[in-house]
């Protein structure tokens, strides 16, 4: 169901409403789908296996994680939950990695970012069994996504390109600008774009400019961690805009990258923070919890 709730001006000069893309109810949709899918694997003897290893105690971590738990167990998903303390070194993550790859009961693992200091992430996500590497962040499975072979996807942009998909927003032949070129957000969004036929541009800090290049986008993702950066003189009117940003303002509440009171009013569509991209990573998470389960037991 679409909500609408602002207005932004076209360029004939007629008022046109904003789309707020729901993320919330659009991954509650997914996952009521997504339920009857798990009990009918069940039905088969297949129960799908989630491991989420935590490192330390980032209190935004230890709630994301938990809604993980939480979203799995209402699924009724197999979750297990390895915690480790923040002074733990990298043979420790390692070790519990390695036990999880050779544990038959679980079929996706994921460990939360960020990791304490003297982890080297690059290593821990390489020595993920890249069958199970529900992240998507395996050097195996970013090479598959870049040759339009995906195999997991990163968890953030498979769930925007799920909530484009389910509002019906037309990808092919757009002009998509992203802000950031992280390799859990900006780089695996780009491909995603890409593989189905948006044109596709990347910015970063040493971009000249920027808001010229933002200015051309019909679909717009932000991702660059500062908050309400993003107003409506960075944006084309009735562009599509999608805020990962989750950071917090003066007053300690929480907002995006992308300054919502006044894009709303140019943007044809638009993402809430909350509620906007974050319930939609969760969501993509769950999703291929269960599609690793069913080529781990069905090939
Ligand atoms: N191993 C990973 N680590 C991290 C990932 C990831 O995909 N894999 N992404 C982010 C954090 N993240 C998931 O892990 C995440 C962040 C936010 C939300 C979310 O639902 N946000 C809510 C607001 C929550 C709040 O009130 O604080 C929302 O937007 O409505 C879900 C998942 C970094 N680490």
């Amino acid at each position: 169901m679409v909500r609408f709730n602002a207005l932004w001006r076209d360029q004939k000069g007629g008022t046109t409403m904003t789309t707020i893309l729901d993320g919330k109810r659009t991954s509650n949709a997914l996952m009521a789908d997504l339920q009857t899918e798990v009990s009918a694997l069940k039905k088969q003897g297949v129960t799908p296996g989630l491991a989420v290893v935590l490192v330390g105690n980032d209190p935004a971590s230890a709630i994301y994680v938990r809604n993980k738990q939480r979203r799995a167990d209402q699924l009724g998903i197999h979750s297990v939950m390895r915690t480790l303390p923040s002074t733990a070194m990298q043979a420790e993550v390692l070790a519990v990695v390695a036990e999880l790859n050779a544990d038959e009961s679980i079929d996706g693992i994921l460990v939360q970012l960020p990791l304490p200091k003297q982890v080297d992430p690059d290593a821990v996500v390489a020595a993920i069994n890249p069958a199970k590497d529900v992240d998507g962040f395996h050097a195996n499975n970013v090479g598959r996504l870049w040759e339009n072979n995906p195999g997991v996807v990163a968890s953030t942009p498979f769930g925007i390109m799920a909530l484009l998909k389910h509002y019906g927003i037309e990808v092919a032949g757009k002009r998509a600008v992203i802000i950031g070129r992280s390799n859990i957000v900006g780089r695996p969004m780009a491909a995603l774009l890409l593989n189905v036929d948006a044109t596709v541009t990347i910015t970063h800090s040493k971009t000249r400019d920027l808001f010229a290049v933002t200015r051309e986008a019909d679909i717009l993702v932000v991702a660059i961690g500062r908050a309400k950066f993003v107003t409506a003189d960075a944006v084309k009117p009735g562009a599509v805009v999608i805020d990962v940003g989750m950071d917090r303002d003066a007053a300690g509440k929480l907002v995006g990258d992308v300054d919502f009171d006044s894009v709303s009013k140019v943007a044809s569509a638009i993402t809430p923070v909350p509620g906007g991209v974050g319930p939609m990573t969760i969501a993509a998470l769950m999703i291929q919890t269960v599609e690793l389960a069913k080529r781990h037991h069905h090939g």
